[in-house]
């Protein structure tokens, strides 16, 4: 038999990350393997990320958490999308929603048969073939047996990581509250041995997750693991965030509005706004931001305004020796879609899969560096459309972004789509064909083609077939009660 060389793994750092990954390892894995996790009251977190896209609820389920007692201990809400304002021209807007749009065929997407039907001057909006996007815009939603709709959720970030730590220790893992002083390293393989606290205590482990956040202490700190930076791609660096009260009811969507240099965001939770402009500090000064940011907010503010500095890139091995990055420690890629939360939850679920039971190899590292390499440069790609097929020409932040040189990967992706309207979803990328679609249509890219599978039906097959699902979705959304309507029902337990 193998021996079991991995046995204790020490996680260091008490974030979203940190207690996401001690909750999934004690409880999938406590019956095998010790966890501590090492944290620091006097450091605290980064106390944003709030907003989560539908994988959440597999990684939910996984753990076998109940939704009502999470949306209870998080003052969630559900959320059916993004609205994106002014990022095409100032005045634009459309919903990036988490559902299908429409029905295609095997020979192609639904999009062929929506452009056919736009020629011919019977398509309504792309969103209409959408029930998400329609529930959304309706401000209502319903789940359970009552409706098959994908969302996700918006939640109070101190909230989830109590939420998660509580589960954690409830299935064995152990928190030690300490500052890490030092990390100590073997002499010979380099492989990281123990965290050393401030008090003294040596916390020694097998394997160690980094979940210091940007600090990245392990990865970076001790195994100068090196960085790559993606800044002249999406150049903001700053984040400014503070928290509203809430003025109305909560709708079912996050708000990314675009400014003269960067975004907003506003994210409703049951009693409460957060808050957040995101912005470029080369092309606008903190004061400026921090005007911005008052002006935009409605409602009595909860916090004071806090400032976030980051830099987009990614660690260049998510695991190197016996440590594996998670969290912000692994890289960011700012949090326009909301994916870091996703990213933190797939490396905890591929590290399951892929644990070093009989020690750690370079076999089982390069994989799981290579899906975690090309899953990030996925969503990089994802955002880098978002700034680059803008119409803006009001700043200088704007012109840089239209004219940027970007990624082969995502210019590829774009002229395949303007020449063809063809739109793809490559192996261990998260980004489904149908956000691919909602982005580049509601961003302003026209294809000049499209395949002509919708001229093989009648004008009147194809004109009953996209009626059919409008009014289906119509209807099912006009069933629903709206969303807050619906939050205070579920989550009072009626
Ligand atoms: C502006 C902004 C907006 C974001 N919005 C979203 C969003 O909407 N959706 C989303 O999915 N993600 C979002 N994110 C990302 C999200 O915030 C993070 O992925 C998530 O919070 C995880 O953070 P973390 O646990 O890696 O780091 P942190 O929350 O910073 O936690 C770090 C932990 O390490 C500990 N620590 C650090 N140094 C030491 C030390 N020396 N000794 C002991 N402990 C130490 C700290 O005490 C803390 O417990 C956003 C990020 C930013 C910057």
């Amino acid at each position: 038999m193998v021996e079991q060389r991995v046995k204790r793994v020490v996680i260091a750092g008490g974030g979203t990350a940190g207690w996401c990954a001690a909750a999934a390892l004690s409880r999938q894995l406590g019956a095998l393997i010790e966890v501590v996790l090492v944290e620091s009251d006097a450091i605290g977190t980064v106390g944003v990320g709030e907003a989560t896209i539908p994988t959440i609820r597999t990684f939910h389920q996984l753990l076998g958490i109940d939704e009502r007692e999470f949306l209870r201990a998080t003052s969630a809400t559900f959320k059916l999308g993004i609205a994106f304002e002014n990022w095409g021209q100032v005045g634009d807007r459309y919903i990036h929603s988490f559902g299908e749009v429409g029905h295609g065929t095997w020979m192609g997407g639904f999009q062929h048969f929506w452009l056919q039907a736009r020629e011919a001057g019977f398509a309504e909006p792309i969103g209409a073939y959408s029930l998400e996007h329609e529930a959304a815009e309706a401000r209502r939603f319903a789940t359970g047996d009552q409706s098959a709709i994908s969302y996700a959720y918006h939640l109070d970030a101190t909230g989830y990581a109590r939420f998660l730590r509580a589960i954690a220790e409830s299935s064995g893992a152990v928190r030690k509250e300490g500052r890490i002083a030092r990390v100590e390293r073997d002499g010979q393989s380099g492989d990281l041995t123990a965290l050393v606290l401030e008090s003294g205590e040596r916390v020694a482990g097998d394997l160690f997750v980094d979940c210091t956040g940007f600090r990245a202490l392990l990865i970076e700190e001790a195994l100068e693991t090196g960085f790559d930076d993606w800044s002249h791609w999406l150049p903001t660096d700053r984040a400014l965030a503070v928290q509203t009260e809430a003025t109305g009811p909560a709708v079912p969507y996050t708000r990314a509005i675009a400014h003269e240099a960067g975004w907003r965001w506003r994210i409703p939770l049951q009693h409460r706004i957060g808050n957040g402009l995101v912005y470029s500090s080369a092309h606008l000064s903190d004061d400026a931001a921090h005007d911005a940011l008052i002006a935009g907010i409605e409602g009595d503010r909860r916090t004071d305004p806090r400032l976030i500095r980051y830099r987009t890139g990614q660690r260049r091995k998510a695991w190197n020796a016996n440590c594996i990055a998670l969290g912000l420690s692994s890289g960011f890629v700012e949090p326009l879609e909301s994916t870091s939360i996703h990213l933190i939850m797939i490396g905890v679920t591929r590290l399951m899969q892929l644990f070093p039971f009989g020690g750690v190899s370079d076999a089982l590292r390069d994989r799981y560096n290579d899906l975690a390499e090309r899953e990030i440069e996925g969503v990089r790609d994802f955002i880098i459309l978002h700034y680059h097929l803008t119409q803006r020409g009001d700043s200088e932040f704007w012109k840089s972004r239209r004219t940027m040189a970007i990624p082969d990967s995502l210019a590829r992706r774009i002229a395949l789509f303007r020449e063809s309207a063809q739109a793809f979803q490559a192996s261990d990328e998260l980004f489904r064909v149908d956000s691919w679609l909602q982005v580049m249509l509601g961003q302003g890219l026209e294809p000049q083609g499209y395949h002509h599978m919708g001229k093989i039906m009648p004008p009147d097959r194809l004109k009953a077939a996209l009626e059919s699902m409008r009014s289906n979705i119509a209807d099912a959304v006009g069933a629903m009660p709206t969303h807050q309507a619906f939050l205070d029902r579920y989550c009072n337990g009626r």
